[in-house]
């Protein structure tokens, strides 16, 4: 049908393929028609002519909805709650100054440092965002989205947007479909076009054309944005990008409004609250100020200038600072997350479930063993390279022959010569392919002497997969799959030199020799066949009266990373619980090999078990702490053991890949899509994806999931403990009647913008401390502001505060002269003050060392070990000397130059708190060995 002429193009309007105009006609027509109308063929596009149709059709891409421009994203900055408070508070403070009598350059200063401010405050934050939108696109684009497609014959795979109008498209359960296709060849094809019409129930496909109907209620038609759910099937473009429906929703579609994590909200909650409750200490000041005779005006440009410094206008920024930070550390060690909430939940995940199959293990299929009947035979080799040796006996050749055309998967050889052999498709029945070849079987030869004419595709709750075939004596079908399910629906056996019913004995044998290769570790198969009458049996018919050819098993070698990765979240308190659909002596040989089993009697639980199972009983097997093994379940008996444990409290990560895991891995407080194997709907179902499908990238996610936490932490304690410190002296000159303040505003905001801003983003930005896995998880309902954080503020600050209010009145009193005769131009006043800015400064670098560590010395993660941290603090110092020593800076603040003796005093105090809290560190360490009984 390819005719190559240059009929009407595709995509173009004329033939309807594209474009917003008139729909195509395609559902109407029959399929060949539909070839010739797309001037394609059932072999697929050339490449010359698909290479055409992309540049004229452009990418398969959908232009991005709803993404801000940078101009707006900026004029969002000036616009937030903080944001515009300050810009008010600015206002007032320059309508101050014009009603001043007479006018004070402070009063302008302050109104001045006020909009500076907002405007660093609106560049950190735009800084943030920007770069966390590139994060979240680089991300994005990591995440594979690829699809199969025929091309001159050949089966290609390709990144969906290389997708043209003509290709025709291979689909399988678990497939997003990548553009707007007419469907030809169906095998219980089943799609959820939820994206596109709301319904999220399976609807079936056929190849019949349809009468004028809307195209989305098409049933010969599938699109773009949904996903294959059941079955496969062939299908042939006919619109791609934004000329599919689903483009046109999306052009319709509003910008979907950002979602703030429970985290964010809690920061940004607290922030406000914490704005609050500077307000209230500004009007504080204000009264207790009152009693000093200061003018009015200047009283209260005072205490705005105070509660503009208690606001934590950086928060928010340093926030998202973190959580990005820990986003791309995660991606950097293969765990891309989808939903900033899964950095949050990974923190504090209690049960990680896991699948064994490229997860525990390495998916690098080999068959090892051949079982036909009384013989078991051996097969030499390793990886996919089809050399090795297989015994050459014609029963052991017709299981192979028969499980090779049972197979989709492709085998690939090396283009170059540092490449391996690959598999196109399912590993398993790479597998298949590989011992076919061994035996000298040719699948090509094998398919074009026996052409398939119909399919059952494999799906994991009947684990059986069935071809059925054109042969010169019939027609065929070859069946793989679990040997529990195949067997029992076996009647005869083809073995050892006999063909005849399945006998008891037969089936002892077979069951027995299943389980002595699934004890070894090995992935079990049974394979059989049957003749049947015509080329579309009903799926029963095909899967029963079957005729056993025997078993193969095929190793799967643990990857190696992963026996760490289960200690680590062992000693983190973390539940390893293996659910595979596998055989339970398969399961339990790899759970063993990694460690998830240790002891002699783990709690293997069988699906069938499950579902004779009530909840209650569930929950209490649950609740031993048992090793715990789920073999043979099915993805839905996944979604029940999910919330099961969460029912308990549990905080659930659960891995998945085949399209039935979606609802589980939706469910799942961190659902776990495989990057390189798993299929569209389970990573889109995902909120975190591993791009190597490894189970140690998820200890290595809760590792990270659990630093952000606390840096988070490390931050809050670093940016309000220096608050105490500048508003204790305050009231206590207040207390003590002297009639200035020891820290004017202009200081106050120099401190929060010129010396804390910088460390806080470094202390957002720390590594996770050694001992973060050697903890149990933090429980979901545990407050940002724990009492323990509070606490450490209290304690810091409370010294920083002493120190400071110390240095102050030694200096003021030292020389004798009355309190009332202070005035600003008082140099010993001038020298206090600036004292008090230096020492809260210096005192707030070491309180920056010391809050990287909860319960390990500072000294045990190394005094220089956050560089960025390092130069951060002394910027801020630098920063200090400046206005200390400048005169234009002396003049904005008021202050006078300090001598050596004054800094090492100075520097002095402001280790106290840094020492003060390594006892509190020491003691809170001895007081955990006591508990786990002595040190360790
Ligand atoms: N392509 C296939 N065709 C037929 N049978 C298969 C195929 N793949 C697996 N099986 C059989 O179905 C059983 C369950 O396989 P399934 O892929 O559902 O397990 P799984 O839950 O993905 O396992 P794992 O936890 O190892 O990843 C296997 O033990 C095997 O016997």
């Amino acid at each position: 049908m390819d005719t190559g002429t240059k009929s009407p193009a595709p995509g173009g309007r004329k033939d309807g393929t594209s474009g917003s105009g008139p729909r195509p006609p395609v559902p109407g027509l029959p399929v060949d028609d539909v070839f010739a109308a797309l001037d394609t063929s059932w072999r697929g596009l050339p490449g010359e002519r698909a290479r055409d149709r992309l540049e004229k059709h452009g990418a398969n891409e959908l232009p991005r909805a709803g993404r801000r421009t940078m101009w707006r994203q900026l004029g969002a900055q000036f616009t937030d709650l903080f944001a515009v408070v300050l810009i008010v508070a600015s206002g007032i403070t320059f309508l101050a100054y014009a009603l001043e009598e007479p006018r004070d350059a402070g009063t302008v200063q302050l109104a001045v440092a006020i909009l500076g401010v907002v405007v660093l405050n609106a560049a950190i934050g735009f800084a943030q965002e920007y770069s966390a939108e590139r994060t979240a696109q680089a991300l994005e684009a990591m995440v594979p989205h690829a699809c199969r497609v025929l091309r001159d014959g050949e089966r290609l795979e390709l990144p969906a947007r290389d997708v043209v109008p003509g290709d025709v498209v291979l689909l399988e359960a678990g497939d997003a479909v990548p553009a707007d296709c007419r469907v030809v060849e169906a095998h219980e094809l089943a799609v959820n076009n939820a994206p596109l019409t709301g319904e999220s129930n399976a609807v079936g496909r056929t190849v019949d054309p349809v009468a004028a109907v809307p195209l989305l209620e098409a049933r010969n038609c599938v699109f773009m944005g949904t996903d294959v759910v059941a079955g496969g099937g062939r299908a042939v473009v006919f619109a791609t990008g934004a000329a599919t429906e689903f483009g046109r929703i999306c052009r319709l579609a509003a910008a979907a409004p950002r979602q703030k994590t429970p985290l964010q909200l809690q920061v940004a909650s607290m922030a406000r609250r914490v704005a609050g409750a500077a307000l209230a200490i500004g009007a504080l000041m204000f009264a207790v100020r009152l009693p000093t005779g200061d003018s009015v005006v200047t009283l209260f440009v005072f205490a705005l200038g105070v509660m503009v410094a208690l606001v934590p206008e950086g928060l928010p920024a340093t926030l998202s600072v973190s959580l990005s930070i820990g986003v791309r550390r995660m991606a950097r060690r293969h765990a891309l997350i989808k939903q900033l909430l899964a950095v949050e939940a990974l923190g504090s995940t209690t049960v990680v479930c896991t699948d064994k199959t490229g997860t525990l293990t390495q998916a690098e299929m080999t068959v090892t063993q051949v079982w036909t009947g009384g013989a078991s035979h051996s097969v030499s080799g390793v990886g996919y390279e089809p050399s090795g040796e297989v015994a050459d006996a014609a029963e052991v050749r017709e299981l192979l022959r028969v499980a090779g055309l049972c197979c989709n998967a492709r085998l690939v050889p090396p283009t170059g010569p540092r490449e391996h052999w690959r598999v196109l498709g399912d590993t398993t029945e790479g597998a298949l392919l590989v011992v076919a070849a061994k035996a000298g079987l040719d699948p090509g030869a094998e398919e074009a002497a026996a052409p398939r004419v119909t399919e059952f595709p494999f799906d994991s709750g009947r684990k059986l997969m069935t071809t059925v075939h054109r042969t010169g004596a019939g027609y065929q079908a070859c069946v793989k799959g679990a040997p529990g399910e195949l067997l029992a629906r076996c009647t005869d056996v083809e073995w050892d030199g006999r063909r005849g019913p399945l006998t008891g004995t037969d089936r002892a044998a077979a069951v027995a020799a299943g389980d002595e290769l699934a004890s070894q570790g090995l992935r079990v198969l049974a394979v059989a066949r049957r003749a049947l009458d015509g080329p579309r049996p009903v799926r029963e018919e095909a899967e029963s009266a079957l005729t056993l050819l025997g078993l193969v098993g095929m190793l799967d070698p643990p990857r190696p990373e992963v026996t760490d990765a289960v200690a680590a979240c062992r000693r983190a308190g973390i539940r390893v619980v293996m659910v595979t659909g596998d055989h339970p002596l398969t399961g339990e040989a790899v759970a063993r090999r990694v460690g998830i089993v240790r002891r002699p009697d783990p709690v293997v639980v069988t699906g069938a078990r499950l579902d004779a199972m009530d909840d209650e009983t569930l929950d209490s097997l649950l609740a031993e702490p048992s090793e715990l093994l789920l073999c043979r379940v099915s993805p839905e008996h996944k979604m029940r053991v999910v919330t099961a444990f969460q029912r308990r409290g549990g905080v659930v990560a659960v891995t998945g890949d085949g399209a039935n895991d979606a609802p589980a891995l939706k469910h799942a407080d961190i659902g776990v899509a495989m990057g390189a194997s798993g299929t569209d709907v389970a990573r889109e179902a995902a909120s975190m994806v591993l791009l190597d499908d490894s189970f140690a990238s998820i200890a290595t996610a809760v590792r990270l999931g659990r630093a952000v936490y606390q840096n988070i932490r490390k931050f809050l304690v670093y940016l309000f403990s220096h608050n105490i410190g500048e508003l204790v002296p305050i009231l206590a000159a207040t207390f003590a009647g002297f009639p200035l303040v020891p820290i004017s505003a202009v200081q106050i905001l120099a401190i929060d913008l010129g010396s804390d801003v910088l460390p806080a983003l470094a202390l957002g930005a720390e590594p996770p401390e050694s001992d973060v896995m050697d903890r149990p998880p933090r429980s979901r309902h545990e407050r940002l502001f724990s009492t323990a954080v509070v606490g450490r503020i209290l304690f810091l600050g409370g010294i920083q505060a002493a120190c400071v209010s110390a240095v102050f009145f030694w200096h003021v009193g030292s020389l004798g002269i009355p309190f009332d005769d202070f005035t600003e131009d008082t140099l010993a006043y001038q020298e206090a003050i600036t004292m008090v800015q230096a020492g809260i400064v210096l005192s707030q670098f070491f309180n920056a060392l010391t809050v990287r560590t909860d319960r390990q010395s500072v000294l045990t993660v190394g005094l220089t070990t956050n560089p960025a941290l390092l130069a951060a603090g002394g910027f801020g110092i630098a920063l200090m000397a400046a206005i200390s020593y400048l005169p234009p800076l002396q003049a904005v603040f008021n202050t006078a130059p300090l001598d050596a003796t004054d800094w090492a005093v100075l520097a002095g105090l402001g280790t106290l708190p840094l020492l003060a809290d390594e006892a509190r560190k020491a003691w809170l360490r001895r007081r955990a060995d006591r508990r786990r009984g002595g040190p360790r």
